[in-house]
């Protein structure tokens, strides 16, 4: 156990998008990233959707996905992991809002509440975002009551509509056989 890392396991969620080059295989990239991590296991993850830019509208369509891992990673250190894996996967930051190989947002950590300087839980724009919302309803436990599903109930009550989404396929992760929701 290193000093970035506790005894105890924590479940979290990240949005997944990609919309610039191989946009699959981007997304395929990065669970394997992560599930290659040896504190991280991914444990289930949501179709993939088509979804129009929102923000900056002159840009590719995306895909968006989401994912749920199980770490022994502080919140801090998995954000780290996250955005080792932007770069190792060829991001480059250019405008807010913009085009990105692959972007990975800490959306919910056991129901933390963090604001710092590099992380705020839960993620201050998930509520609003369809495309974070669609692909988190595929995977979020909805037979048993938490924070998250209360959240993400309310948030998706508040949309009107699919907003520009359309499942694009039910799987893109190709080590994760068995592993994806429904
Ligand atoms: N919950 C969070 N998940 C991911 N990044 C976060 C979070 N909270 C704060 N950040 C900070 O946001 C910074 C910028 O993130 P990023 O470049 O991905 O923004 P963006 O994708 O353009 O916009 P958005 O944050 O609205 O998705 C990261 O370096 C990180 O420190
Ligand atoms: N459809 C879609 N639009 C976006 C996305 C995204 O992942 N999908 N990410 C953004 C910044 O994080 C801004 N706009």
């Amino acid at each position: 156990m290193s000093n970035h890392s506790t005894s105890e396991q924590s479940e979290a969620y990240i949005a997944l998008g990609a919309n610039l080059g191989d946009r699959e295989k981007s997304l395929n990239d990065a669970l394997t990233l992560l599930n290659a991590h040896a504190d991280i296991e991914v444990l289930r993850c949501s179709g993939v959707y088509e979804t129009e830019p929102v923000g900056y509208a002159d840009q590719p369509n995306f895909l968006n996905m989401a994912a749920a891992v199980r770490t022994s990673l502080m919140p801090e250190a998995l954000l780290n992991v996250m955005l080792e894996i932007e770069d190792r996967l060829g991001r480059v930051r250019t405008i807010r809002n913009g085009p990105r190989t692959v972007d990975l947002d800490l959306l919910w950590m056991d129901g933390k509440v963090l604001d710092t300087p590099h992380l705020i839980l839960p993620h201050p724009r998930m509520q609003e975002r369809a495309f974070v919302l669609f692909p988190l309803r595929d995977i979020v436990p909805q037979d048993e009551p938490s924070g998250l599903l209360e959240l993400m109930t309310k948030a998706l009550g508040k949309l009107d509509g699919r907003e520009g989404i359309k499942l694009w396929t039910t799987s893109v992760w190709e080590d994760g056989s068995g592993h994806s929701a429904s």
